[in-house]
């Protein structure tokens, strides 16, 4: 008997942060075993985010023996429901009757069923079917294509001889299932809730925002760093050009454009011989090469770089000579040359280095510093043109370093940091501003830096407070959140948003939480938006050996802990900068990487001394200390 494999994917911001809520997904997988019995199911939960749906969909199509694909989740009306929209374009078949076959039998159940725009469809050879999320409506709707399936999955395969097997083996547990069958393992299996409470079952104001009174949690799934990076380089369009500039660049000059000296010494003919020489001239770096008849006796006092006279062919570099004889004004007459001069001794030839035509670049490069430096010396001047990035510290709080301190305020360190940080990594800041928690100053200041900036780099107002204005402005000037937290220590409200070209991270208002989000998140996106390729977009990323002298309980979120970092017999050791609350910045003092302990585990909850982890390296100098 074959194995048929359905996929079972759901799809809800809600159950992706907290798997336990997830009742729809394991209820399919239930119903499809108990229905059919030749069959495997592979599962997964994802958040309501496009892009993740589509390339799961898309990875799962790809499998040859996943058969059937049932989505459960994100179908509804909601802002951040976008199951259809992601399914849709991976289908080269729309099954639009299968889909009414589904809507006639939920609507007969409830009229908000209407509310459902889930779409059915062929991709390949697999048949997908979008599902709603609630536990109740899975079942309805798998109620309705149970029986149809074998027939389906028969016609899709066009093999009469397999359409009467599997349409056999498929039946035998659907022949005696009863008309409607529970769940025996579902708590509520034959319960009639309302019939709102039911379908609501996926609309969770936790992403919504739409909950009820008592709903206080944040709307934004947690999403792993991982996740978030992938948004991130998905989102932000990599400038290719410098790139395709570099690739095309041929060299319009010859290094070095004469043949030069590689010594300071004598230049001579080598079918000579060693000894006394006549000095007949002097050839500094910059003199135009001698085209002087000179004889085997004779010789070129040069300069290391200088051109050759004509009729010389190599160098005997001044530590090989000794001067016979001196005119009046000192300057040397006759030098004796100790060793026997060859052709083409200590002389480049002309393009020995890089010839007329070549490739400048032999791989793309993207430090700015090599770049210009090579081009340069082929006498090009490009203006590389890196993204415009603004910075805005924002909370009503804040006094500038310069002013005196006042009942109720801190002073703004973010906007400082951040600037410093840029310009360390060799980016510039273009705009700089300090804004109070007010909804309209801010959207009214990013409206204005959008006209110029590509990005800006904004610190506070992300978390849950009503001053947190952050998220509603880039809503109100119709920016797309790509992500509004996530799951590490700290920044766990890191905000991430784009709108066309324009990008915005909403960093954390603790100093430290910005620190750590400016180096995982925003650096990484600059440096691609740049051109830079993926790995050296992110930080470098090393093994480091922990010291300490007490074990150190892990967080429940993955951790990015400041530590300095030593060296003893070609190992690195890392021992972490004092107390870790992000408000501390004194935990970047002498910070030389950031250590990524795991979040707690049943397996792992203490980290101890001797642990290996992974560190993302802060600083190029990033040994503190040498053992
Ligand atoms: N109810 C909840 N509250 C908070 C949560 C949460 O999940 N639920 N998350 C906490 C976490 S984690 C962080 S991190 C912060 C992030 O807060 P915001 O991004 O909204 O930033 P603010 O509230 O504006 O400020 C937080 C903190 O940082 C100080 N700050 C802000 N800007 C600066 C600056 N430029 N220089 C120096 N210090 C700054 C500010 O005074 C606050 O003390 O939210 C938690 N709350
Ligand atoms: O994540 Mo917050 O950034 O803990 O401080
Ligand atoms: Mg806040």
């Amino acid at each position: 008997m074959g194995i048929i494999t359905f996929g079972v994917l759901t799809i809800s911001d809600t159950c992706y942060s907290e798997p336990d809520k997830d009742r729809s997904g394991p209820c399919l997988a239930h119903l499809i075993k108990q229905a059919f019995s030749n069959t495997q199911i592979i599962e997964a939960i994802l958040p309501d985010e496009r892009d993740l749906i589509q390339r799961e969909l898309r990875k799962w199509i790809d499998k040859k023996d996943v058969r059937v694909i049932i989505t459960t989740g994100g179908t509804g009306f909601a802002p951040r429901d976008v199951t259809p929209e992601a399914t849709k374009p991976l289908l080269d078949k729309d099954c639009s009757q299968l889909a009414m076959a589904i809507a006639i039998a939920s609507l007969q159940k409830t009229k908000l069923a209407a509310l459902s725009r889930g779409v059915c469809g062929i991709a390949g050879n697999t048949l997908v079917l979008n599902f709603p999320g609630s536990e109740k409506a899975v079942r309805e709707c798998f109620e309705v294509v149970r029986d149809l399936l074998p027939h389906a999955l028969h016609l899709l395969n066009n093999d009469l001889g397999l359409v009467q097997r599997t349409h056999a083996e498929l039946q035998a547990t659907v022949a005696v299932s009863p008309v409607r069958r529970e769940d025996p393992g579902s708590t509520n299996s034959s319960a009639t809730p309302s019939i709102v409470a039911q379908d609501r079952g996926h609309i969770c104001p936790h992403r919504t925002g739409a909950g009820d009174d008592n709903d206080r949690n944040s709307s934004f799934p947690m999403l792993p760093v991982k996740d978030a990076l992938d948004i991130v380089f998905n989102i932000v369009q990599r400038n290719k050009s410098l790139e395709k500039f570099q690739n095309e660049l041929l060299s319009p000059v010859n290094i070095p454009p004469f043949r030069a000296s590689i010594k300071d010494g004598y230049a001579v003919q080598s079918q000579g011989f060693a000894g006394a020489k006549r000095v007949v001239g002097c050839v500094a770096a910059g003199d135009e090469p001698s085209d002087y008849a000179m004889q085997e006796d004779e010789c070129f006092k040069i300069n290391t770089g200088a051109a050759m006279p004509v009729h010389t062919n190599c160098v005997v570099q001044v530590e090989d000579t000794k001067v016979l004889q001196r005119d009046r004004q000192g300057n040397e007459k006759l030098v004796e040359t100790l060793v026997q001069p060859t052709n083409g001794y200590d002389v480049r030839p002309i393009g020995c280095d890089l010839r007329k035509g070549e490739k400048v670049f032999p791989e793309f490069e993207s430090s700015r510093v090599v770049s210009k430096s090579l081009l340069a010396s082929v006498g090009v001047q490009l203006a590389i043109r890196n993204p415009k990035i603004a910075i805005i510290s924002t909370g009503s709080e804040l006094l500038a370093p310069h002013q005196p301190p006042e009942p109720g305020k801190i002073y703004d360190s973010n906007s400082t940091m951040l600037d410093e940080l840029l310009t360390y990594f060799g980016f510039d800041c273009i705009d700089v501003r300090v804004l109070s928690d007010n909804f309209e100053t801010i959207q009214q200041t990013l409206s204005q830096l959008y006209e110029t900036v590509d990005f800006v780099i904004c610190t506070g107002g992300v978390s849950m407070g009503d001053k947190d204005f952050i998220k509603p402005v880039l809503e109100s000037m119709k920016f797309k959140l790509h992500f509004g937290r996530v799951n590490m220590k700290p920044g766990k409200p890191m905000t991430f948003a784009s709108r066309d070209e324009k990008y915005f991270f909403g960093l954390p208002g603790n100093p430290v939480s910005a620190f750590v989000t400016f180096h995982l998140f925003a650096l990484p996106a600059i440096r691609w938006a740049a051109g830079w390729n993926l790995s050296k977009s992110m930080l470098p990323i090393i093994d480091v050996k922990l010291r300490r002298s007490q074990p150190i309980q892990l967080d429940p979120r993955p951790e990015y802990i400041r530590a300095s970092v030593s060296s003893k017999n070609g190992k690195l050791y890392a021992t972490i900068n004092g107390d870790q609350i992000s408000s501390r910045l004194q935990s970047i003092v002498g910070a030389d990487v950031l250590i990524h302990f795991p979040g707690r585990s049943a397996e792992k909850s203490y980290a101890m001394d001797g642990d290996i982890y992974p560190a993302s390296v802060l600083r190029f100098d990033f040994i503190s200390q040498y053992e």
